[in-house]
């Protein structure tokens, strides 16, 4: 066996989905007989949801039920309902957190994963322990507890093992890594409240409602609220004593909204309690033995972003595990590499959430916050740091900005790799263009998404510059950076290629005045032949050849064909109408001129009213942050 994951968590599926993927041979290992546990984290984060984009598995993930949260709101007396982060101020179409049971996302994951002959899924198989061969882990014991056959232990040999088996992990155990741990001052009690059909076109969204020295959270679900009930560490016991009927008081006394439905909490066993930790380990491996996602470090449920930081480890570890395996051979320093690459993320989550605890819980557990210590509102309230910290999510801009991306997407987020991906795009029929976009504007979308990304971070140069037009500008976009770049350039192919499909335009042949339209012509080839059509390429020379052909439009010719003259970015618009005027005298029918990036500098209407065709461009100023 090349990797054995233990745990089928969200971040065990995501690895062993993406080994497999890479021909690698995979098992992951889950104790239970199936996904179906309630009060698992059921969000999936908009990284989240743009990987599964990329994993050209979009169309089906949308097809499960869910429900968007589109932002965290907290009524604040005095304020009413204020929005601290509002999801859908983010780029779409990764602008908001989808909620489904943790079951389904699970299911969806390893059925997805089982289209992969290289993958095994063992379910009721319990991890016991390591099998170590000198210092170095050469594989995990685990029994089978299904069909009785509890008690017989058995081996399964790995090039590397790793631990996805969450905040109490037995492996991490064996491989005798100890966890630093943080303080945390509360814990959480999960339940279960009914939702009438008459709320439920109410907004989606967290509402938490903080009490003297507790607070209860709800997420609106479709026919039910998930309610988190928030109060000291330590408090278990005492709530139990209590008993149920204390705990209905308190409930409705923090959601008097609610308080008509207290009853259905039968008993104080509905409540499902969460020993919260926040804990992380100085090393997450030893030889052949790998911890990611809360096995590597327990995270506070503060922010909800667990599960999202653990599918990012998980991505972050099969790409550099895949390269390894195949060799059948896990290095050390690639298991060290994880941990650098994803050390980062998690130090950064755990150090908000515990600027949360300390701002937030400790004052709301020792009885001195309230709804109306934030506003103000309490007598004899004067400036506190909670107020100043209230004041800058709801006004500062910067803040504004930020803090739905730390929760949506989270710092460092990471993209299917290459080997993850699916390998073309569907060849789209004429029918299919009119009447749904389906698959290949999923995959598309994905593709669209990562280019930017690798436009904003490896083309713009900001600073004083000289055009080519002799005019000065505050910023370049150096376009040859993507469109020579090993993995930007199919990606350049792939969304031109839909960019013309949207619009309408046939064509036959793609390119435009080198050198900057050469690499752009030929990505948009390859990307046509990949979905099973025929387009050729060509180059159109600033001036005409001397000698030889004599010509100016290089290539298989243009003659009485359809043309699609390409740029990699234009500003006066004077490069493409040079190609359009040369194509035009090679007899070639131009039908459309686009480029990757516009720079909103007249170059669409200059280019439409002198040669009459559409001018396309895939991304505009804005969405590169420049405007
Ligand atoms: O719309 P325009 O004002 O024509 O400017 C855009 C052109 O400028 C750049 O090429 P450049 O002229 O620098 O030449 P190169 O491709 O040979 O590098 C770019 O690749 C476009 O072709
Ligand atoms: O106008 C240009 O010369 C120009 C602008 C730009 O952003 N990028 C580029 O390659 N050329």
């Amino acid at each position: 066996m090349g990797c054995a994951v233990v745990g089928g968590g969200p971040a065990g599926m995501m690895l062993g989905l993406l080994l497999a993927r890479a021909g690698v041979q995979v098992a992951v290992l889950e104790k239970h007989g199936d996904f179906l546990r309630d009060f698992r984290g059921d969000t999936v984060h908009a990284s989240t949801i743009r990987l599964i984009d990329e994993l050209g598995l979009g169309a089906g993930f949308r097809d499960l039920p869910q429900s968007r949260l589109n932002n965290v709101a907290v009524p604040v007396p005095g304020a009413g309902l204020v929005t601290l982060a509002a999801f859908d101020s983010l780029k779409p179409p990764y602008n908001y957190v989808a909620m489904m049971p943790q079951w389904d996302f699970l299911d969806f994951l390893a059925s997805a994963a089982a289209a992969e002959p290289t993958f095994t899924l063992l379910m009721e198989s319990e991890a016991t322990g390591l099998e170590f061969d000198g210092g170095r882990v050469t594989g995990v014991r685990y029994r089978a507890t299904g069909n009785g056959a509890a008690d017989a232990e058995q081996v399964l040999h790995a090039d590397v093992v790793v631990a996805a088996d969450g905040r109490h992990s037995v492996l991490r155990q064996a491989a005798g890594i100890r966890a630093r741990e943080y303080p945390v001052p509360f814990d959480a009690w999960w339940f279960k409240l009914p939702r009438r059909a008459s709320e439920k076109g109410e907004v989606a969204g967290v509402v938490p409602s903080l009490g003297d020295r507790d607070a209860l959270i709800a997420l609106n679900r479709t026919d039910y609220y998930q309610m988190g009930y928030l109060a000291p560490k330590g408090s278990d016991a005492r709530i139990r004593e209590n008993g149920v009927e204390q705990f209905r008081r308190r409930v409705a006394a923090l959601r008097p909204d609610l308080a008509d439905r207290v009853d259905s909490i039968h008993t104080l066993a509905d409540l499902h309690w969460l020993d919260v930790r926040l804990n992380r380990l100085p090393r997450w491996y030893i030889d052949g033995f790998l911890c990611i996602g809360d096995a590597a470090h327990a995270m506070s449920p503060a922010g909800g972003v667990g599960i999202n930081l653990a599918i990012q480890d998980a991505v972050a570890a099969a790409e550099r595990l895949a390269p390894d395996l195949r060799q059948g051979h896990v290095r050390t320093t690639t298991l060290a590499a994880i941990q650098r690459r994803r050390r980062m993320p998690t130090v950064v989550v755990q150090t908000v959430q515990r600027i949360m605890h300390r701002v937030v819980f400790v004052p709301l557990f020792a009885g001195t916050l309230s709804g109306k210590t934030l506003t103000g509102a309490a007598a004899g309230n004067g400036l506190s740091i909670q107020r100043i910290l209230f004041f800058f999510l709801r006004h500062n801009p910067v803040v504004k900005r930020v803090l739905p991306r730390v929760v949506a997407i989270g710092p460092r987020p990471e993209h299917a790799p290459g080997f993850a991906r699916p390998l073309t795009l569907r060849p789209p029929t004429k029918l299919g263009a009119m009447t749904s976009p389906t698959d290949t504007a999923v995959d598309t979308a994905a593709a669209r998404a990562r280019l930017l990304e690798l436009i904003k971070e490896l083309a713009v140069v900001r600073g004083k510059v000289i055009l080519s037009s002799g005019a000065e500008a505050d910023y370049y976009i150096d376009l040859r950076r993507i469109t020579l770049h090993h993995e930007a350039s199919k990606l350049v192919g792939q969304v031109m290629l839909a960019l013309a499909d949207d619009a309408g335009i046939d064509f036959e042949c793609a390119g435009g005045l080198t050198m900057g339209a050469d690499p752009v012509g030929t990505a948009v080839m390859h990307a046509a032949v990949d979905a099973g059509r025929t387009v050729d390429a060509f180059v159109v020379r600033k001036a005409q050849k001397s000698y030889g052909m004599g010509r100016q439009v290089e290539g298989p010719a243009v003659e009485g064909r359809k043309v699609l003259v390409l740029e990699d970015t234009s500003t006066t618009g004077g490069s493409a109408l040079t190609a359009v005027e040369g194509v035009r005298k090679a007899g070639g029918n131009v039908v459309a001129v686009a480029v990757i990036v516009d720079r909103d500098t007249g170059a669409k209407e200059k280019i439409e009213a002198e040669t009459g065709v559409p001018y396309l461009f895939a991304f505009g100023k804005d969405e590169l942050g420049l405007d």
